[in-house]
């Protein structure tokens, strides 16, 4: 029997030292629960991903101290072994670095061991900065188990359909008893599922027992959930961490599986995650904070339309920040209606969040008249539309600039997709929280929020009115757009692709084909498909959005702007 103690941390990318301080933290809690083994997630001295922070010089060198700093805590408690992740230095031919993991004790490094398997699609790109380690398994006795490695995509591969090597190939021949697999994995809806699948059938093919530790946290537009778990051949998933918190747990290993550090049975682990909306809320939260906590903003400001766009915004941010750190701004034009500010008014009051009123009427008009005396010709139709946009970007930029806050941009997934927003208007802000949301799913949250609360926390009446830009007379969206309904369908069937799961693909597939079979519904989906084409280099200029689903606009999507697109 050996005792284990997974640190599912949340370390900062770059901040070797604060890092060091964290992993020191949690080998005293593994030390006092004597433990034989403390295990860190994937690169976990750097966090994942620096990117391209691994080609300077410098941070490699903080990198050499963290971790030479880890090694001399190791000194302190020397009968335990740590698992660390740290980029390091490769000497053949290739790329300059590994991705790695090493196995420390009193001082002395007893095993290294090279990731061999490197994602370099949607959203990662490791084989840009690491080569990749040798067919080889490493296994290293610790107590009285034989413990092997692996490191995140390294388990991914076990049925063999996107890389030529399986690495738990040459594990199972080493047979050890267990398998301690580190990573950094970020999270989407269905991601802790597909992660459970995933690694309880590989646990079964290969007859091998897996511990599996990842990171926790918000970095730019990945939040990594944590849920850290154990997997036992016969029993499939038998623990998992706490989702979306940091978590220091200590189990036990032996020749029957893993239990409680006390012995005792592990409780039974839940099938089933959390409902989408909830999952999107908590996902939504942490990014938020860890985004401004590291940028080091502690409030943010929201334009507020009294729509259910910057609605859901101002609850989330006032969920992350506490209502008191976050600013809402109301600027009617002369075609607001009156419940753009009467709305927010009550959003802001139900959220104790508080509302400036700057109306924009008179800026308007000034712009306008200034136009027309430079140019000669009056300012109309979408361009003024736009300017109503701008103008309201500006003093939302220029609050933002006067008191420091983190300016929070409120388009949805569903017009980024079309381009249904103004470049240096509504498009201005550091983050996007809803980015990923279709709008029919920025409905869904905000039912969501109201019942998880049992109040209003979005109001009725912003929940029940039609989407309005209200650039223009009377302006509704579907104007312009198809009904969200029909739009999101066809959006999703035109964005998500694979990254959609099984059951809800095979539904936007139905609803697509029978779309086109509808007179007029295939040159619908030509019409949408354009938008969605000639929009890009809006998306390109957008501020970056938490990513929630797997196919995300950002680096999970790299399309060219000045190409055909079909
Ligand atoms: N490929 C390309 N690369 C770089 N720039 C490109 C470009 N194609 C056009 N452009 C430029 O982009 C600019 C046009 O884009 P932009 O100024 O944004 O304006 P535009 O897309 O023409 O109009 C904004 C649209 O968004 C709607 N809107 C606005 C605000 C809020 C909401 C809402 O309900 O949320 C909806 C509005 O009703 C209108 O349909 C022009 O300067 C054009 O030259
Ligand atoms: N009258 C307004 N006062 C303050 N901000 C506004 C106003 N109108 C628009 N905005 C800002 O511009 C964003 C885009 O608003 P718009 O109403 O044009 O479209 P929307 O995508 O339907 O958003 P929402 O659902 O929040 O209304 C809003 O979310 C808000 O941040
Ligand atoms: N860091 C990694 O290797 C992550 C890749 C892995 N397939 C995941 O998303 O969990």
């Amino acid at each position: 029997m050996i005792k284990v103690t997974l640190a599912q941390l949340n370390v900062t990318i770059g901040d070797m030292d604060g890092n060091v301080r964290k992993m020191i933290a949690a080998a005293q809690r593994a030390r006092d629960d004597a433990a034989d083994l403390v295990v860190f997630s994937e690169l976990s001295l750097t966090g994942y991903y620096p990117g391209d922070l691994l080609d300077e010089p410098h941070f490699m060198a903080r990198v050499s101290v963290g971790f030479e700093a880890l090694l001399q805590a190791s000194r302190q408690m020397p009968t335990m072994h740590w698992v660390v992740g740290l980029p390091a230095a490769h000497a053949g031919p290739g790329k300059p670095l590994r991705n790695v993991l090493r196995v420390l004790r009193g001082g002395e490094v007893l095993l290294e061991y090279a990731k061999q398997l490197l994602p370099t699609y949607n959203i990662f790109n490791e084989r840009r900065h690491f080569e990749p380690g040798p067919d080889v398994a490493k296994v290293l006795r610790i107590g009285t188990e034989q413990v092997g490695f692996l490191i995140c995509e390294d388990g991914w591969n076990d049925d063999g359909s996107a890389y030529a090597v399986n690495p738990f190939d040459r594990l199972r021949d080493a047979a050890p008893d267990v398998v301690i697999s580190i990573n950094a994995s970020p999270s989407h809806i269905g991601k802790r599922e597909q992660r459970h699948q995933i690694f309880a059938a590989a646990s079964r093919r290969n007859s091998l027992p897996i511990l599996y530790v990842n990171q926790v946290g918000g970095h730019d537009q990945l939040v990594y959930d944590g849920a850290s778990f154990a997997v036992e051949p016969k029993a499939g998933v038998v623990f998992e961490a706490r989702r979306f918190e940091e978590d220091v747990t200590t189990l036990r290993i032996d020749a029957h599986g893993f239990k409680a550090a006390d012995g005792e049975s592990l409780p039974a682990v839940p099938c089933e995650g959390l409902p989408t909306m909830a999952f999107y809320r908590q996902q939504i939260v942490l990014g938020l904070r860890d985004y401004a906590r590291r940028c080091g903003f502690t409030q943010a400001v929201v334009g507020s339309s009294g729509g259910i766009d910057s609605a859901i915004t101002l609850a989330l941010a006032a969920e992350a920040f506490g209502p008191d750190r976050v600013t809402a701004i109301t600027m009617p034009s002369v075609y607001s209606s009156a419940g753009s500010v009467d709305d927010s008014q009550t959003l802001c009051d139900g959220l104790g969040v508080r509302l400036f009123r700057h109306p924009i009427a008179d800026l308007v008009q000034g712009y306008s008249a200034g136009f027309e005396t430079a140019f000669g010709a009056p300012l109309q139709g979408l361009a003024l539309e736009n300017l109503q946009a701008r103008i309201r970007g500006t003093i939302l930029m220029e609050y933002s600039n006067t008191w420091g806050h983190l300016l929070l941009t409120t388009g949805n997934k569903s017009e980024m997709s079309v381009g249904y927003c103004t470049l240096y208007g509504d498009t201005n802000g550091g983050l996007g929280l809803i980015g990923d949301l279709y709008k029919t799913e920025v409905f869904a949250l905000a039912r969501h929020l109201n019942q998880a609360a049992d109040r209003e926390v979005i109001p009725r009446a912003i929940l029940e009115k039609p989407p309005s830009a209200e650039l223009a007379p009377d302006q509704k969206d579907t104007d312009s757009l198809p009904p969200y309904e029909v739009l999101d369908e066809v959006l999703k069937h035109l964005i998500e692709g694979h990254g959609l799961a099984h059951e809800e693909r095979e539904q936007v597939e139905a609803y697509v084909a029978q779309l086109v079979q509808q007179p007029d519904g295939a040159a619908l989906v030509d019409r949408i498909r354009r938008l969605v084409a000639r929009s890009e280099y809006k998306r390109r200029q957008a501020p970056p959005i938490i990513r929630v689903r797997a196919r995300a606009f950002g680096s999970g999507r790299q399309m060219p702007i000045a190409a055909q697109h079909f």
